[in-house]
């Protein structure tokens, strides 16, 4: 349930009336997603019209200094016609504002409701959409003035799982330490440098992708957008779609697909093609990083349930399994 901030009817009036989008009928919490306080919000204009808003109320995992990155962004790709969710500004155009709670002022901001639903067993199809817009964001991207550093990158990973300890990982899996081991000093020692890089998503999982049908209506939660290699957002999309869930399967028909819709609008160069099997190590190491670390670091009695990390412990076993090399060679990529 990611509804950590209570709001009485009275204090959610006063929050929507502070953005000219007409008269709030109905707010409600969504259970989905982990981080932030999400409702629906429904509101009326005066000539009687029904409009759709997602208000976010954020918790401690996002900076609100960084809001301006964030949100800017969601407008910047927005107004080059990418799939994501406009902000809606305040009175005094400000597209965040603080909000006094118990716990303190938290910030929040209203933003455009998209149509769509995340999918649980994409098709090809939907894999092939996805790339595409990924590259569209890539692209569109690219004027955009901000930047961000990655705060999960390599040092990062490495600090988490340093944190984690030797006998922490190995009660997750006894061959997990000497796994990530292996992997850390394999990625410190063959991390690409000079790649095109710009502003990546860097979590584009099927939860964060909106769809109807094989269309992409809306990418959201762009809560871990920074400035690294392109190249690293496409292998950590990769990471996301194109295994099961548990990481035991590998789809090569959804990994084809994936690859094409995003070459097909940004293609790939040589050096990008041959970096990617070690950027794929690295993105499923991120992602086994940080859920290793909430795994032996959620309390047991806390509203959110840790996310398996072995199910990227098992991707990043298949990408540097040398019989997988020809998934980003020749006949794939061609
Ligand atoms: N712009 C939007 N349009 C429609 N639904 C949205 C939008 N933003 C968020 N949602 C819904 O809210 C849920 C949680 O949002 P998300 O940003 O993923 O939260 P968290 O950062 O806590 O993971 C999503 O799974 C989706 O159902
Ligand atoms: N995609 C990450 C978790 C990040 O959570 P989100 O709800 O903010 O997308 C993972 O699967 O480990």
């Amino acid at each position: 349930m990611a509804v950590y901030t209570r709001l009485g009817a009275e204090e959610m009036d006063g929050i929507i009336a502070a953005f000219d989008v007409g008269t709030l009928t109905s707010a409600k919490g969504i259970a989905e997603g982990v981080s932030n306080s999400n409702w629906l919000i429904e509101t009326q204009d005066t000539g009687g019209t029904s409009r759709r808003f997602i208000l976010t109320i954020y918790e401690s995992r996002t900076e609100v200094a960084e809001l301006p990155f964030f949100l800017g962004l969601l407008d910047h790709l927005a107004a080059a016609g990418a799939p994501v969710p406009r902000t809606m500004h305040d009175g005094t155009g400000a597209s965040h504002r603080l909000h006094r709670t118990p716990q303190g002022d938290k910030a929040l901001a209203l933003i455009e409701f998209l149509p769509g639903v995340s999918v649980s067993e994409p098709t090809p199809g939907q894999a092939r959409a996805v790339g595409g817009a990924l590259a569209q964001i890539h692209l569109a991207a690219a004027d955009f003035p901000g930047t961000r550093a990655n705060s999960l990158a390599l040092p990062q990973w490495q600090q988490l799982l340093n944190d984690c300890g030797r006998e922490g990982l190995e009660s997750i899996d006894p061959d997990l330490a000497r796994l990530v081991e292996r992997e850390l000093a394999l990625l410190a020692a063959n991390w690409p440098a000079g790649l095109p890089s710009g502003v990546i998503h860097a979590d584009l999982f099927p939860d964060n992708v909106l769809m109807l049908g094989d269309t992409v209506t809306g990418l959201i939660d762009f809560y871990f957008a920074c400035t690294d290699l392109l190249a690293y957002d496409v292998m950590v999309t990769h990471a996301a779609w194109c295994f099961t869930p548990d990481g035991t399967q590998f789809l090569p028909e959804l990994s084809q697909a994936l690859i094409e819709g995003y070459c097909a609008v940004r293609p790939l160069g040589d050096a990008e093609r041959a970096a990617l099997p070690v950027l794929a190590r690295g993105a499923a190491l991120r992602f086994l990083a940080t859920r290793a670390y909430d795994w032996l670091n959620t309390p047991a009695d806390a509203l959110v349930t840790p996310k398996d990390p072995m199910a990227f412990a098992r991707r990043l076993e298949f990408y540097a399994d040398p019989a997988n090399a020809g998934v980003f060679a020749g006949g794939i990529l061609a």
